[in-house]
């Protein structure tokens, strides 16, 4: 009883200091210096993973090891980590901050990583220190253990990327200023002929599974596509669409942002592989008579010359007409598939409608038929925004694209030139199966072989004035 008695003081004083241990930071602090100082009783060594390599490309290591330190949970106890919001408003994402250490342990080895930054505009490197015991047993498996862990976390990622060329280069990422991709649009808000909405579907889809396929051939794993037709008929909603099926992240060049040829290659150099390469307006571009990047300069990127990195790329131009444009920039291999967007018919009109109104049939379908088989159209985006702005009432949105296809004064005789053209210009090459179809094929060759890529063929010729439509819908 007395020894007992003669106990409980020590116990006591020792539940108060744990208590107050456990309350406060000294802990954590004290372990920490342990950690210190074993770690300085230890030879260590260290070694780097520089962001980009000696010719300024995108070290693919660098990106792996990243991802995987973000994923680490021992990221979250790290001090002064960068909290970011993702794409949708509850997610948090936890990123490792310059000078930041990150410890991670493995087969028993404890690692440490240090994002550095040498220089004040230079890109970033990152470094791994691990015990000189620890290296031979653990370095290799180490770093394999990183590249499939991450290879999973890719596989898993939803967010894709937006990546622009801008005019200054920041040294940290190049000239590429990247921020997610968060476009809303996808083959199924897409209204397009099922066809050709499923043939190009189906198109990317092998592409994806051809590696060998292309090795064999020594060709470069990458396949181009242009997509043409006026605007607003939805090129840069499918190229959207386009990357989120790929799970691809998007390199959008603004080639008037280009100093030169070289400087051409050297963004292409630092793009990454499984991308899309996309060059909006090329016709409008290549019409420029002040130019900074040649013909010739275009030519080699678009044949994929100059991709030394970037395995697996899908190529993406648009242009609102390819007719002006040199023969050679189209040519088959060059261009493998062409995608016509015209306007609106009546067929994707009832499509629109029942997307943005709700509305399968309606008592003013059939004159608004008539009027489209008169020849008069819109483009999907004039007919959008008319029935965005009248949702509230189907009928008078139907009435305001009556009233809208009326003022656009659009006849029959006005486009049968631009259709008969179109209609026989659609090229499809198709490389995997390794036929090139020419132009010279008949359009029962195409619809035969591949099918025909193509939604219609109507166009518009003004622009609609919505503001007189809103006023009188
Ligand atoms: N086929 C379509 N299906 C559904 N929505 C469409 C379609 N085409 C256009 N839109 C709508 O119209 C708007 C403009 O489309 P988009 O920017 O894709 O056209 P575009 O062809 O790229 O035009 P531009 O040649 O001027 O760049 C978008 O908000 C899109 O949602
Ligand atoms: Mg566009």
């Amino acid at each position: 009883m007395v020894n007992m008695i003669l106990l409980l003081p020590p116990i006591l004083g020792l539940f108060l200091i744990l208590r107050f241990l456990s309350k406060t930071s000294l802990l954590h602090i004290l372990l920490n210096q342990f950690h210190y100082l074993e770690d300085k009783l230890h030879l260590h060594q260290s070694y780097r993973v520089p962001q980009l390599n000696h010719l300024s490309q995108e070290n693919e290591l660098y990106r792996k090891v990243s991802t995987y330190l973000n994923s680490l949970p021992s990221l979250e106890d790290s001090d002064f980590t960068n909290l970011f919001t993702g794409s949708k408003s509850n997610d948090i994402f936890v990123r490792l901050d310059i000078n930041q250490t990150v410890w991670d342990v493995f087969l028993g080895a404890r690692v440490s990583w240090t994002i550095e930054k040498p220089e004040k505009n230079g890109p970033r490197v990152l470094v791994l220190r691990l015990r000189k015991n620890d290296k031979r047993r653990i370095l290799r498996p180490y770093l394999q253990h990183i590249l499939s862990v991450a290879g999973d976390i890719s596989q898993r990622k939803k967010e894709l990327n937006l990546c622009m060329n801008v005019d200054t280069p920041s040294g940290e990422n190049g000239r590429w200023r990247s921020v997610p991709f968060n476009h809303p649009a996808s083959f199924d808000t897409l209204v397009m002929d099922v066809d050709l909405k499923n043939k190009v579907k189906a198109d990317l889809e092998t592409f994806l599974k051809s590696k060998q396929f292309y090795h064999r051939l020594g060709r470069v794993w990458q396949r181009s596509y242009l997509l043409y037709g006026p605007s607003g008929t939805g090129k840069s909603s499918f190229v959207a669409a386009m990357a989120r099926l790929l799970n691809f992240d998007v390199y959008d060049i603004d080639l008037a942002k280009v100093s030169d040829d070289s400087d051409l290659k050297m963004l292409l150099l630092q793009t990454t592989s499984k991308s899309m390469i996309v060059v909006e307006d090329l016709d409008r571009f290549l019409m420029e008579k002040c130019r900074d990047v040649s013909m010739s300069g275009i030519l080699n990127f678009m044949d994929g010359i100059i991709s030394c990195c970037g395995e697996e790329r899908v190529m993406v131009f648009t242009m609102n007409n390819k007719d002006q444009v040199d023969q050679a920039v189209l040519r088959p291999g060059r261009i493998d598939v062409h995608v016509q967007f015209p306007s609106c018919d009546f067929s994707s009109f009832k499509n629109l409608a029942n997307n943005y109104l709700g509305v399968k049939e309606h008592k003013l379908f059939p004159q608004l038929e008539e009027i489209f088989q008169g020849g008069a159209s819109l483009t999907p985006a004039e007919i959008g925004e008319i029935m965005i702005s009248n949702r509230s009432s189907p009928t008078r949105a139907l009435k305001s694209v009556i009233t809208a296809m009326q003022a656009t004064g659009c006849t029959k005789s006005r486009r049968s030139s631009y259709d008969d053209e179109s209609f026989r210009n659609i090229e499809v090459t198709s490389g995997d199966q390794g036929g090139v179809f020419s132009r010279d094929h008949s359009v029962r060759d195409f619809r035969k072989l591949y099918g025909l890529l193509k939604m219609g063929s109507r166009r518009k010729d003004e622009p609609l004035d919505l503001g007189a439509v809103e006023r009188e819908g």
